[in-house]
This record gives structure tokens, C-alpha cells and sequence, in this order.
């Protein structure tokens, strides 16, 4: 087996910390991302060797064809109905549990998932632990019919807010508009620093053509941060108890 990067060590330590919370008969929501890869491996080795029964529904089409090829059964969100538990990455972490996700462009599908479970913990590196959210960019999802009277919503509610002059992108890749699993478009965010997440989350909320933001306020119950030593600090709300 090759040697793990650093990073990858912190993500595979905070995986193993967060399937080790998994028990026989529960229902999961599988989160997206780098750091949910390692989950879903960890996650389909505890399945082979203690034979756990689990219902598993996927945040992704990329996570869910990863669980399939690993041996992990997937089901629909809607066939399952409600979840235990939901494990994902994220892109940052306040010191209130307060996240930015959409990194990968699946956070419209993650935060239905997280929404339909009774817990939701997150799995991260050392470096997605912020104090202000908003120097990774906000992932905006929208549709693409107006996205350029959308954009233009989204630039008068930061102006409003005082975040003037801010780059909005629309999210590429591999040289092609990126489209989200449900076809829609990402406009990506560049705001520095969200002083009042909530405010800029209800404004975004109340846009039409916004589908969803990459705001997770006040959703995650616990976060497991790896080190690359292989140590797990778990962070969890002042009044949320682990
Ligand atoms: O859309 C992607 C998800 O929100 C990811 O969970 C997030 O971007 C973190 O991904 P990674 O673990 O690759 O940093």
C-alpha cells in the first residue's frame, strides 16, 4: 500500500474516528468529497469484517457509484425516509460548528441528506478548522434559466450586507461549465469573510434561482479532525453534547 500524504493521513485518521460511531441497523447518509472517500472505504471494510446491516443512501452519484463498487448497498433517500446518522466532509468549520460546503458541487443533495438525520458529523483536516467562515468561496447553486438576473440578485444582497465588489464565478471544469447532479450551475462565492452567516444565508435563501447554498448553519452536531500522527480532536457545539 502506498504511503499517505499528510493530508490524506489527517482525512483517513478523522474517516476511521467517524466509522467507528457506526452501529448494526443503522441508517446513513454517505457524504461527498475526498474525505468521504476514505469514509466509504472505511465504512465498506467495517461492513466485510464484522458483516454490519446497514441502509445507506448516497449524497452523490459519484459517492454512490464508489459505495456500489466497494460492496455497499445503496438505497434512495426517499426509500429510506429518515437517517440515524450522516457522515461528510467539509470545506470549512467555525468554532460553532458553522460550515461551508459545495466544494465538490454536492452540498444541494448533502444538505437534504444532513437535514434527514438525526446527527450529522463531519469529517475533516486540520486545515478546514477556521475561526471566521468565507475564505474558501461559497458555492451558490442555481438554475440555469436567469443565472444572469440571479447573479445580479446575489450582487444586491452584498452590496446590502457591505460585501461590494465581490468575484462570482461560474464554476468550471475540465474547460466546461460544471453542472451539478441535479443539471443545475454553481456561481462560487469570493467573499473573504462572512461576518453574519445566518443574514447572508436567509438573503441567499429568499433569491429565486437560488437553489441552495453551500451554508450549513447550525446542522452539524459533531467534528472529527484527523492528524496526520493519526490523533482525532473532536469539536462539538457549546450546546450540543457529543
Ligand atoms: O460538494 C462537496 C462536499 O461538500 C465536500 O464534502 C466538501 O467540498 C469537502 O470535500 P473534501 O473532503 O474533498 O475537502
Amino acid at each position: 500500500m502506498t504511503e499517505l500524504s499528510p493530508t490524506d493521513a489527517a482525512k483517513d485518521a478523522a474517516a476511521r474516528a467517524a466509522v467507528a460511531l457506526v452501529q448494526d441497523g443503522m441508517r446513513l447518509g454517505l457524504g461527498t468529497g475526498s474525505t468521504a472517500v476514505f469514509m466509504v472505504h472505511r465504512l465498506a471494510a467495517r461492513i466485510r469484517a464484522e458483516g454490519l446491516r446497514l441502509r445507506c443512501a448516497a449524497t452523490s452519484r459519484a459517492t454512490c457509484e464508489l459505495a456500489g463498487r466497494l460492496g455497499i448497498a445503496i438505497e434512495e433517500l426517499d426509500e429510506i425516509g429518515w437517517l440515524d446518522l450522516t457522515l461528510d466532509g467539509a470545506d470549512e468549520i467555525d468554532p460553532d460548528l458553522n460550515l461551508i460546503k459545495g466544494g465538490g458541487g454536492a452540498h444541494l443533495r448533502e444538505k437534504i441528506t444532513a437535514a434527514a438525520s438525526d446527527r450529522m458529523v463531519v469529517v475533516a483536516d486540520p486545515a478546514k478548522v477556521v475561526e471566521v467562515l468565507g475564505a474558501f468561496h461559497l458555492p451558490v447553486e442555481v438554475t440555469p434559466f436567469g443565472v444572469e438576473t440571479t447573479r445580479i440578485h446575489i450582487q444586491r444582497l452584498l452590496d446590502a450586507m457591505g460585501m461590494t465588489q465581490r468575484p462570482m464565478l461560474l464554476r468550471q471544469r475540465d474547460g466546461a461549465i460544471f453542472r451539478t447532479d441535479e443539471g443545475n450551475l454553481i456561481l462560487d462565492l469570493s467573499l473573504d469573510r462572512i461576518a453574519d452567516p445566518a443574514a447572508l444565508g436567509r438573503g441567499l435563501n429568499a433569491i429565486p434561482g437560488v437553489v441552495e447554498h453551500g451554508l450549513f448553519l447550525g446542522m452539524c452536531h459533531l467534528a472529527l479532525i484527523g492528524s496526520p500522527d493519526g490523533s482525532v480532536i473532536e469539536l462539538t457545539r457549546p450546546e450540543v453534547s457529543a
